[in-house]
């Protein structure tokens, strides 16, 4: 027998993944009373399928590579990879996939949580269906956000025996398949490739377009490609996958015929090919909008197309920025409104203002962890030429600064940075080359706060380091 409740909050949150946590931490910081519904794990797809257990596989495979090009520490690493250990460490990282720790955390932060599957049920109500058969109702006196994340997007090719792999299965698996055709080469099929290959898997990665991670600077993709073949993985550009069978049930092997006629056979094959939204069964039909798309928010993260001002959408939902990073911080802009709007305070939606996401557009720093590192934020040269802005674009080979070579004495990687020759400012970086991921913020500052560049020329970089990189880029542009 199932019973059905009625409570009230002042805000209700649907998924507790990063963006749904911080949403509710901030609402809840605002005085605003705040449930949390989540029909899987607290803590969402970057603690356990994503950002955690993938960046655990990848540290030992990135560092090892580093040290191999070191001379004195280049013996001490020319052994295989300890798989176990690498896998036992991931699964640490991923709290072996038990949410107690995220529990506490909404308890001493003073979020209630509701175990359940939640969904729209007109303005401000949503209705959860518990483990338990109950349903309970919720209701909002202020705001409901849609915090859903997103899964993988599956191409039509496959029927029900393939048994493919998603982001889920190549960052939990238990011991590394012996070859693994890896399909997309975004970021998730080349940081993926490059983790497995490292850890004894043979590597196919097959990518429709020309080269890897096509929506950063070619540069990006050319040396990422470029190690990944010196470390044993087939990359196949402009190829597509005609068919894929699986024969044999789910351990059996996979039948791969490629769009230039070759044919391949794997024992796992990985489906990286982007992001489908999280919005099929969550109730949007109840306010008007359409179940499975994406949920356009402005930058208050409003769902505008609904009226009232109470429906908001944060984090991978919304498709503006698709990184635990840039959903955290829509989250705090929009527990930002959310209060204000509840408080019944004017909200500033200047540019830059408390808010308005407005780094969504301008600055969304992201770092790919392959050998060697990417990291970009702002724009990148395709897009400002396809936005019609007009920027100077600057290139410097990392490989010439002395700390580059302290780095690593045959460091390879380039820096590149886009700037607005009437602003003289920057608005669009781009560093590949090993240990650049904690160079990004620097330029992430320099977009952010619209850093003119005559004052950026009194940043001084210490020698002997990598970010002695700005200094060049600035001098290569004095000419
Ligand atoms: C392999 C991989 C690696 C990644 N690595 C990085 C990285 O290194 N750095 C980075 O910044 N980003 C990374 N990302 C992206 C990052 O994982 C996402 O941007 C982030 O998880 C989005 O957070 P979110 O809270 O919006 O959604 P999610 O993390 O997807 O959380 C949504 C939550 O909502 C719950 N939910 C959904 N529907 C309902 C419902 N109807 N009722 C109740 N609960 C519901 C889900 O169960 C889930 O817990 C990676 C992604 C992948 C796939
Ligand atoms: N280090 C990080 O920050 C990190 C790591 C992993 C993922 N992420 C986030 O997760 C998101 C999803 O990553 P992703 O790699 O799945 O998506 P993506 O959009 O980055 O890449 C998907 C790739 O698959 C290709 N593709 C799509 N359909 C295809 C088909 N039928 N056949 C062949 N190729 C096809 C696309 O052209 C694209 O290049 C990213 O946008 C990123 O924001 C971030």
């Amino acid at each position: 027998m199932t019973t059905e409740d009625t409570r009230t909050y002042d805000v209700l949150v649907i998924g507790a993944g990063p963006v749904g946590e911080n949403v509710a931490d901030r609402t809840v910081a605002a005085g605003l009373s705040t449930v949390i519904v989540e029909s899987e794990l607290i803590g969402g797809e970057c603690s356990y399928w994503a950002c955690e257990p993938s960046k655990a596989l990848l540290r030992p495979a990135l560092l090892r590579a580093d040290a191999s090009r070191v001379p004195g520490l280049n013996p001490a690493v020319a052994g295989p990879l300890d798989t176990p250990a690498v896998l036992a460490h991931r699964d640490r990282m991923s709290a072996h996939w038990d949410d107690e720790g995220q529990v506490q955390w909404l308890k001493s932060a003073g979020i209630d949580l509701l175990r359940g599957h939640g969904r729209l049920a007109g303005p401000r109500r949503v209705t959860v269906h518990t483990p338990d058969g109950d349903t309970v109702v919720l209701q909002a006196r202020h705001a409901v956000a849609v915090c859903t994340g997103s899964r993988a997007a599956l191409p039509d090719l496959h029927g029900d025996d393939l048994y493919p792999w998603t982001s889920r299965e190549v960052t939990s698996a238990k011991e590394p398949p012996g070859r693994l055709v890896v399909v997309g080469a975004g970021v998730v099929g080349t940081e993926m490739a490059t983790a497995w290959q490292a850890l004894g898997t043979r590597v196919t990665l097959v990518a429709r377009g020309s080269g890897l991670l096509p929506r950063m600077e070619p540069f990006a993709g050319e040396l990422v490609a470029a190690r990944l073949r010196e470390a044993g993985a087939d990359l196949r550009f402009d190829t597509t996958v005609h068919t894929a069978v699986r024969e044999g049930g789910p351990d059996g092997d996979i039948h791969v015929t490629l769009s230039d006629g070759s044919r391949l056979t794997a024992d796992e094959l990985l489906f990286a090919t982007g992001r489908a939204p999280r919005t099929d069964d969550i109730g949007l039909e109840t306010v008007g909008l359409t179940p499975g798309e994406w949920l356009t928010a402005d930058d208050t993260l409003t769902v505008t197309a609904v009226p009232g001002d109470w429906l908001y959408a944060v984090g991978d939902v919304n498709n503006r920025a698709l990184f635990t990073h840039q959903g955290k911080y829509q989250a705090r802009i929009a527990g930002a409104v959310i209060a204000a709007r509840a408080h019944g305070t004017p909200l500033d939606t200047r540019r830059w203002g408390a808010h308005t996401s407005t780094a969504d557009t301008a600055a969304v720093p992201q770092v790919v962890f392959t050998d060697p590192e990417i990291a970009a934020v702002g724009l990148t040269t395709a897009e400002a030429e396809r936005a019609g802005r007009r920027v100077d674009v600057v290139d410097y080979e990392i490989g010439h600064l002395a700390g580059a070579v302290q780095h690593t004495p045959d460091y390879r990687g380039t820096a590149r940075v886009l700037i607005d020759p009437e602003r003289r400012t920057v608005v669009g970086a781009t560093f590949a080359g090993p240990g650049v991921a904690e160079l990004l913020h620097s330029a992430t500052i320099a977009i952010t706060t619209e850093a003119p560049l005559d004052r950026l020329w009194h940043a001084v970089p210490p020698f002997p380091t990598i970010s002695e990189v700005w200094l060049r880029l600035l001098e290569t542009y004095r000419g």
